[in-house]
């Protein structure tokens, strides 16, 4: 009798208004699990000191992406805060052919998008929220990444962000980074056990009844 142990890979998305920890989560979760790889996005939006091109994103110019675009390349892809980003369809079919679980940090477009795809079975949706709209604030201003008015731009748009929160099956408050991690680890380790995620359990099942 043979074990189940081989499963559908999963689509795990992190969406949050900017600022509320997407990308601290996204590394804290990639450092701690083996298991799920990042979808590195491509973007027209400039690197900020200490983004890595290839790792952070796939920084490429306007004409680049748009050939992107027209070549079919992306799975979803959307226009934030006035710069476009996108998700390479390859190394995400390819995961999720191979069993292994995949890792986004997009925004609420991109996963209505990721839902109405052919892989929609595979997504597992976490919504992240502040604690309040003040800690928001707070931290796109201690990440000293963004001028002042990026960051009032991504502010006004926080609520709209917010708006889609229903859209996801998780919705997590980011307050203690910890506890956060710890969160989205359970639901990760939940749905990686969901009957339809898992391969041979029939012929398991039936093994067993048999006494074999
Ligand atoms: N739970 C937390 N408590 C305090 N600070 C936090 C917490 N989570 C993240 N931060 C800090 O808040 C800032 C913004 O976090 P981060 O860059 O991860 O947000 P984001 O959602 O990825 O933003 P964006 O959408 O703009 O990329 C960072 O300086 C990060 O260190
Ligand atoms: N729909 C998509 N949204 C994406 C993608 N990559 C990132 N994002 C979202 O953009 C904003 C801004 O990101 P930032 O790095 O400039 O702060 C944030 O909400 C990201 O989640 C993508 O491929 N598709």
């Amino acid at each position: 009798m043979s074990i189940p142990g081989a499963r559908r890979g999963l689509m795990l998305v992190l969406s949050s208004p900017s600022g509320a920890g997407k990308t601290t989560m996204t590394k804290r979760l990639l450092a701690t699990d083996p298991q799920i790889s990042l979808s590195v996005s491509a973007t027209t939006r400039k690197p900020r000191v200490g983004e890595i091109d290839g790792q952070d994103y796939q920084f490429v110019d306007q004409d680049h992406f748009d050939r992107m675009v027209q070549t079919g390349q992306f799975l979803e892809w959307a226009t934030v805060f006035g710069n476009r980003y996108g998700t390479p369809r390859g190394p995400v079919e390819q995961a999720l052919t191979e069993g292994r679980d995949i890792l986004f940090d997009i925004d609420w477009q991109g996963t209505q998008q990721l839902r109405q795809s052919q892989s929609g079975g595979d997504l597992v949706s976490i919504f992240l929220l502040p604690p309040s709209l003040e800690e928001l604030e707070s931290r796109l201003k201690q990440r000293a990444s963004d001028s002042a008015d990026v960051i009032t731009q991504r502010m006004s748009r926080a609520a709209d962000e917010i708006s889609h929160w229903a859209e996801y099956d998780y919705i997590l408050v980011n307050d203690d980074p910890g506890q956060c991690l710890h969160e989205i680890r359970s639901i990760l380790t939940t749905e990686r056990l969901r009957r339809e995620r898992q391969r041979g359990l029939a012929g398991f099942v039936r093994d067993l009844l048999a006494g074999e």
